[in-house]
């Protein structure tokens, strides 16, 4: 499966003075769990990272400080998210029919998540991952800040990525969304709105994208939670075989 990594942002939002993937999260860069994760995937076997040039010495020394088996392409971002992927099309081999596109900033993102993706679009046209709201999700009035609906909560999914689709379907979407001036967050509502069908695959609640502070800190906790996790896991099954 071919896997489009968008990692060209500014993280504005972090307050950042740099694209905040290349923060420290841990002992390594946010870039470099991202990419680790699409290492351990069993269905990924090509990935490409969408980067700005000013970015790019950086994340070519943390690919090859991963040492990682798979090819890692490098694509020049664009000035929106929308624009980093359409030149990520662009740059795809002739033969890629279907591809995932995952927020670099979604690094903790699992192996398990990105297989599940990858084989789900072998069977489906569009997909993303998603996760029901937890949170009651008002429609407000933005010059009154006033209320005017509350949707049915059973219907509200949080998108996330991955987000998977049909190579050739996604850019003519993408084609007629540059044509018509749409301006989207995901790639999903190029599909939406070219009345194309997408998917929900069960997404995972600790999938964050890392956007502030805050979730700078989220991420280093579920990280930390993970490795302990792995720990006693490790130690369970050494003290199963010295039994
Ligand atoms: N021109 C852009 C903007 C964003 N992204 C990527 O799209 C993902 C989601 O974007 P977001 O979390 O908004 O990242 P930033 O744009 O960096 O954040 P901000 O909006 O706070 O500046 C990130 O992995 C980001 O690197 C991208 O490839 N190209
Ligand atoms: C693609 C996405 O992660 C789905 O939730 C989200 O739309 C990205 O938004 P951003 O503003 O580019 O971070």
């Amino acid at each position: 499966m071919y896997l489009l990594i968008p990692a060209a942002g500014l993280g504005r939002r972090m307050q950042s003075s740099r694209n905040k993937l290349l923060l420290t999260l841990l002992d390594k860069p946010i870039i470099a769990w991202t990419l680790k994760a699409a290492e351990a995937s069993e269905q990924i076997h090509w990935i490409g990272v969408i980067c700005q040039p000013e970015d790019l010495v950086d994340f070519q020394e943390i690919v090859a400080n991963l040492s990682l088996t798979k090819p890692v392409h490098f694509i020049l971002g664009g000035a929106t998210r929308q624009d980093s992927v359409y030149n990520g099309l662009q740059s795809l081999p002739a033969m890629a029919e279907r591809v995932l596109i995952h927020d670099g900033a979604r690094c903790l993102v699992t192996p398990k998540l990105f297989d599940r993706c990858a084989l789900e679009i072998l069977n489906s046209q569009g997909l993303i991952a998603a996760v029901p709201v937890k949170d009651t999700i008002k429609i407000v009035e933005p010059q009154t800040n006033v209320i005017t609906n509350t949707p049915d909560r059973c219907q509200l999914w949080a998108a996330q990525t991955p987000q998977g689709f049909e190579v050739e379907l996604l850019q003519q979407c993408h084609d007629k969304g540059r044509y018509q001036g749409w301006e989207v967050t995901d790639d999903a509502t190029l599909f939406e709105q070219c009345h194309l069908p997408v998917q929900i695959v069960q997404g995972e609640e600790t999938n964050l994208k890392v956007t502030t502070p805050v979730d700078l800190a989220l991420a280093e906790f579920i990280l930390r939670q993970r490795m302990e996790e792995q720990l006693r896991q490790s130690l369970d099954t050494i003290s199963t075989l010295t039994r």
